[in-house]
């Protein structure tokens, strides 16, 4: 089993009493991951989507150590993260957007006090380190302010310089951009982005933000019902969806709906037409055919929204 996150077969089921009628109550089987097997080369970013209880918090507490593995095999930089919590806490990073690991009441300086000293950070590679995260994070004059007073973004950006003062080699990262503004959002990616690139940090990335994976991770996995349903770069995902692409003609007058084969015609508006036809087939043809037959003005080709995209994948085809 190679890949400095690797999993193999890896299950874990939980156990649940559910309530079958008054004063009765029945236990059974939650499986929330289900013979998962995957590898993360170091310095990947890679994106970990998928719907709502899909399995991938379970999964990322596998690797962090907080939850063990019913089944299978899994192993984070050489390490069995249940076995080795702690030996393993020092090797990575944990961002969870909807949880912060910084002392609520206490200025925000304070946290990273603490974090110098929980992880046996030496001092002058604290220093160094808190210096360019204050820097890149653009933390500055957000230091001496309490952990409250701070806004969503600073208090993520707060989060995020947190789980590196250690220098993890591995950053876990769950949902890193929810509720943030614009701005906010483009000033995390852009950070990640440079961690990447100039550290090396291998990274895993969930989140509902598909804007995310697009700017950051050239390969995606997509899980559901515990299972890997895809694993490949994003655009594979318009294929592996059937979606459909979209060619906006205008031509140079009112025409009634054109025929170009294998394709729909799904709105007309004056002289400009949307045409379809399937994602994973090329655009050539059809352009070639539209400038050939008809008077054309403009032509642009549209790619299907991911989003889309996933959804039809989640409405019932299961890829792998
Ligand atoms: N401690 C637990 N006890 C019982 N069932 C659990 C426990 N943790 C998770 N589950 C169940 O396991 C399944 C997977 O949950 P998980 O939190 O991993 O999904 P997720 O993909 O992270 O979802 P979300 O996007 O909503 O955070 C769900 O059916 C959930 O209810």
């Amino acid at each position: 089993m190679e890949g400095f996150i690797a999993l193999e077969r890896v299950e874990k089921v939980f156990s649940v009493r559910r309530k079958t009628g008054f004063l009765r109550r029945e236990r059974h089987q939650v499986r929330a991951v289900d013979t998962l097997s995957f590898t993360v080369a170091r310095g990947e970013m890679v994106g970990y989507i998928g719907p709502n209880g899909a399995g991938k918090s379970t999964t990322i507490k596998m690797l962090t150590g907080i939850l063990t593995p019913s089944a299978g095999r899994l192993r984070v930089a050489g390490i069995d993260p249940s076995r080795e919590r702690t030996r393993l806490a020092h090797r990575i990073g944990v961002v969870f957007g909807q949880r912060t690991t910084l002392w609520w009441d206490l200025p925000l300086i304070d946290s990273y006090r603490l974090a110098h000293r929980m992880y046996r950070i030496p001092d002058t590679r604290y220093r160094e380190n808190l210096a360019r995260l204050v820097e890149l994070l653009d933390l500055g004059d957000l230091l001496d302010v309490p952990v409250r007073q701070l806004s969503l973004g600073q208090r993520m950006r707060g989060d995020i310089a947190a789980a590196l003062l250690h220098d993890p080699e591995v950053l876990y990262l769950d949902e890193p951009t929810i509720g943030l503004d614009v701005v906010s959002k483009a000033k995390v990616r852009g950070f990640l982005k440079e961690l990447n690139v100039e550290r090396g940090t291998t990274v895993l990335l969930t989140t509902h933000d598909l804007q995310d994976i697009e700017q950051l991770c050239s390969r995606v996995m997509v899980i559901d019902h515990g299972r890997l349903m895809y694993d490949g770069p994003l655009t594979g995902l318009h294929e592996t969806g059937e979606s459909e692409r979209t060619v906006v003609v205008d031509l140079e007058r009112e025409l009634p709906p054109v025929e170009v084969p294998s394709v729909r015609v799904v709105r007309v508006e004056g002289p400009r037409q949307w045409l379809a036809f399937p994602a994973g087939r090329s655009a050539a043809p059809v352009v070639a055919y539209l400038a050939n037959t008809y008077p054309l003005v403009d032509l642009s080709v549209r790619e299907p929204d991911i989003e889309a995209v996933i959804a039809k994948m989640y409405a019932g085809k299961t890829v792998s």
